[in-house]
């Protein structure tokens, strides 16, 4: 039920690993600790890593009166989760399932889950651009306040991805709210030295030539790989790293394109 639900932001990434849960993750959390009620709903049906990530793997969902309630990360639940992972036995389960499966299954997280009032809906997505993406965007796709981050790496390969990830959002008339680089160079933990390792900034050069916004960098942080697993928040456990500061700013333009638009 997205009634209530007065944003919604779809997190998109060409290709796997990238680090599109890390990014779902991290605004989910820093979305609360700035206020926000904040959901998380994770359709990677293949993959679900959200339960993971946030230490949730041993809850459960269960259905109330007004359909299947989300975990909650918190006493005053301000920040509620679901994923298909919540369903599945184990975290090594696979799901196999064809097509009209999974839109169904889509379709009955995007309708029968009881959010109540959120301020964001944060949806982290499959790679690439599958039956669960085109589920998504048909049934986005008139919801006012709808729109895509889209997570990229600074190589080559990862950049072309993005492209075709612009043209599906293109198409199917979900607007692009921005494009935020992950594992752009290196942050030593020791003196927050950033070495550029692979090349940097493709994802800022290609949202320029795109008339995207960009919304900044995330340094590849051993530190952001280790509150994988602990359900932390940058912004409260590293706040003085550049991925802390990355999503407040993040927040931030949320916040006030909101405003904007009201
Ligand atoms: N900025 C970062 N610094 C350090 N480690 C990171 C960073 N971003 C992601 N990682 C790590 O990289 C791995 C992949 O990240 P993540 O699961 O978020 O990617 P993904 O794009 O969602 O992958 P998939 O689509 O395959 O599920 C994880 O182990 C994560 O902890
Ligand atoms: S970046 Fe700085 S602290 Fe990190 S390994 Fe190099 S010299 Fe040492």
């Amino acid at each position: 039920m997205l009634d209530e639900v007065k944003r919604i932001i779809l997190v998109l990434s060409g290709k796997g690993g990238v680090g599109k849960s890390t990014v779902s993750t991290q605004l989910a959390l820093t979305l609360k600790e700035s206020g926000f009620k904040v959901g998380l709903l994770d359709i990677d049906l293949c993959g679900p890593s959200v339960p993971h990530i946030l230490n949730l793997e041993d809850q459960n969902v269960h259905q109330g009166p007004d359909g299947w309630v989300p975990v909650y990360m918190d006493s005053e639940q301000r920040l509620g989760v679901m994923s298909i992972g919540f369903l599945l036995k184990s975290r090594n389960d696979a799901v196999v399932w064809r097509g009209p499966k999974k839109t169904s299954m889509i379709k009955q997280f995007l309708e029968d889950v009881s959010w109540q009032e959120l301020d964001y809906l944060i949806i982290d997505t499959p790679p690439g651009t599958s039956d669960e993406h085109i589920t998504v965007m048909e049934n986005l796709r008139n919801v006012p306040q709808c729109s895509a981050i889209i997570v990229t790496t600074p190589q080559q390969v990862a950049i072309e991805d993005v492209r075709k990830e612009i043209t599906f959002c293109r198409k199917t008339g979900i607007p692009i709210f921005g494009i935020i680089e992950n594992m752009s160079g290196y942050e030593c933990p020791n003196c927050s030295e950033c070495t550029n390792i692979f090349s940097s900034g493709g994802g800022e050069s290609l949202a320029e030539i795109s008339k995207i916004t960009f919304l900044g960098k995330v340094p590849i942080d051993p530190r952001v790989g280790m509150l994988a697993g602990k359900g932390q928040a940058a912004v409260t456990e590293l706040p003085d790293s550049t991925t802390s500061k990355v999503f407040i700013k993040l927040v931030k333009m949320l916040s006030d394109s909101a405003v904007s638009n009201s």
